[in-house]
């Protein structure tokens, strides 16, 4: 494969149980202006918790192809992203907020014969922990930003954020050998922040600005947080939206839960007062960047084609993400 850096990234960890101290916060802040990319622990969210969510995800994701495609991507749910689509890999289902029960609900009805409480109350478990952890996140980010920042900006600026979750599952295809694929291209996330599941296959990667790629490691019980574009617009470039992908390295299933915390799409983008340099990038309608993505890509997420510096960005010389 292209350029790439064998010795996994180091990372910080943060364990959410205790206190963060100034060290710790800025180790945090510097990790997230060179890569946008840490680890987190004591979450909160059990091992139970995911063992019950893959079992539910591999029962849906294994139903024959029709039943799936009544979710998707023509039919008025679109839940379901089938292979092909982002990579030959790569199927999807989306579980979307506040309401997590009735979203997992809407395509069980379509799913399944019986009705399937079960699975909806863990999705609803899980939505609510990750809007939760969410948070908790967000105001940790904010301090890295600025002393007092997080009790100025959390509620006004972050007050009605939202979240979507998605499985993802990554399978081989037919008789395909190979050594290693892309399983999904390289992308940047438009959230604030996505916080990622991956399984103990691993095989997520991130682009460094050396332009080479350097695998994100897996470890039990952690889970990875990323930078998405529109934190990256919001902290005025402070924070990075790195782009990355996942590279299949054997014939493998691979399965992944992704949450995207995002802002309203009524919600004016603008970074804060207290910047220390000129605003790199204009104010501008969260809603309006989503269509501009969703436009510009055609519902695909393999090329990076236009990014937020390609949308929003007023002077690239005063660009350093
Ligand atoms: O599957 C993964 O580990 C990453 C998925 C991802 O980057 C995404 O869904 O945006
Ligand atoms: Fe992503």
């Amino acid at each position: 494969m292209d350029d790439y850096t064998k010795t996994p990234l180091q990372l910080p960890l943060i364990d959410l149980s205790q206190p963060l101290t100034s060290s710790s916060l800025t180790t945090l802040s510097q990790a997230c202006r060179d890569w946008g990319f840490f680890h987190i622990k004591n979450h909160g969210i059990s091992k139970d918790l995911y063992t019950k969510i893959c079992m539910f995800s591999k029962n849906i994701l294994n139903l024959p192809l029709d039943t799936k495609l009544k979710l998707g991507p023509s039919s008025s749910l679109k839940t379901y992203t089938p292979h092909f689509i982002a990579s030959p890999f790569f199927e999807s289902l989306r579980v979307s907020g506040p309401d997590y029960y009735s979203s997992a609900k809407r395509s069980g009805d379509v799913l399944f014969e019986a009705p399937n409480p079960e699975f909806y109350k863990t999705m609803q478990e899980y939505g609510k922990k990750m809007v939760e952890l969410s948070k908790q996140i967000m105001i940790i980010l904010l301090k890295c930003l600025g002393d007092g920042f997080d009790t100025k900006y959390y509620e006004s600026e972050f007050g009605q954020c939202h979240g979507y979750l998605r499985i993802n599952s990554y399978s081989p295809r037919g008789n395909v050998e190979y050594e290693a694929v892309e399983g999904l291209g390289m992308h940047t996330d438009i959230s604030c922040i996505t916080i990622l599941h991956q399984d103990e296959v691993g095989g997520l990667q991130v682009k460094g600005k050396d332009g080479k790629w350097i695998d994100i490691k897996y470890s039990e019980g952690e889970l990875v947080v990323n930078i998405g574009d529109l934190l990256q617009a919001w902290s005025n470039g402070k924070f990075r939206s790195s782009q990355h992908r996942v590279v299949l390295r054997k014939p493998s299933n691979r399965l992944s839960l992704a949450f995207f915390w995002c802002f309203e799409d009524e919600k004016m983008i603008v970074a804060p007062d207290v910047v220390e340099k000129e605003r790199i990038y204009r104010p501008f309608l969260c809603g309006d960047y989503i269509r501009f993505k969703v436009i510009s890509e055609k519902g695909r997420f393999d090329k990076v084609k236009y990014t937020i510096d390609d949308f929003a960005v007023v002077d690239t010389a005063l660009t350093d993400v």
